[in-house]
């Protein structure tokens, strides 16, 4: 079984490559939905704050990797050759996997802060950004989780500078090219 993980700053194209990858068939296991599952077990209101204190309990818990280990079983399930990470948040959490699945790929995405925070303008979701100081402290409080560490550790780079379309084309011919190699 080949698992991708892939990591990259808030706002840098997560999202999009698991979009790419379950259009092709690719399952996505996303890291914050076992957080999200926890939060309803433990019959929590089903919002952000929520989701950070189960987070951070689970860690207090079991140390930095708590929800890599989590998600293995979640992963194995997937009844597929290649299954899509989506979530990680530290270099913790990629020695989880690469320890447990030989043919562990990680794929950094790299943006820029600046077209970053223009595309997350327009997203506009409810974690809306007044201003991109806010996306700069935003990017500072994922790194203390070990999210740069975790980017250095990627052996493979997407550069996403470029219009959505070339993105996901990057992102789609990436994708075959880990799929269709034995
Ligand atoms: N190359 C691109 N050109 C234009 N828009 C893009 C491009 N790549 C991504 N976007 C858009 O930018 C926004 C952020 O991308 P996405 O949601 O995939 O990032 P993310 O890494 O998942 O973000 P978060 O960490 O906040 O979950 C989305 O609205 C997405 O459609």
């Amino acid at each position: 079984m080949k698992v991708i993980g892939i990591v990259g700053m808030p706002g840098s194209g997560k999202g999009e490559f698991s979009a790419v990858s379950a259009e092709l068939g690719i399952p996505v296991v996303v890291m914050g939905d076992v957080i999200r599952e926890e939060v309803k077990k433990e019959g929590l209101p089903p919002v952000d704050a929520s989701m950070g204190i189960v987070a951070r309990r689970l860690r207090e818990q079991y140390g930095m990797a708590a929800i890599a280990h989590v998600c293995i079983p979640v992963i194995e399930s997937q009844n597929s050759q290649v299954v899509l990470i989506d979530g990680i948040r530290g270099d913790a959490e990629v020695k989880v996997f690469a320890e447990h699945f030989p043919d562990f790929i990680l794929i950094a995405i790299d943006s820029p802060l600046e077209t970053r925070y223009d595309r997350l303008k327009v997203r506009g979701r409810s974690d809306d950004l007044k201003n991109i100081s806010e996306l700069h402290t935003r990017d500072e409080r994922e790194s203390s989780f070990g999210l740069r560490e975790a980017m250095g550790l990627a052996t493979m780079r997407v550069q996403n500078t470029g219009t959505l379309d070339e993105y996901r084309c990057t992102v789609r011919s990436t994708l075959e090219q880990i799929a269709g190699a034995s």
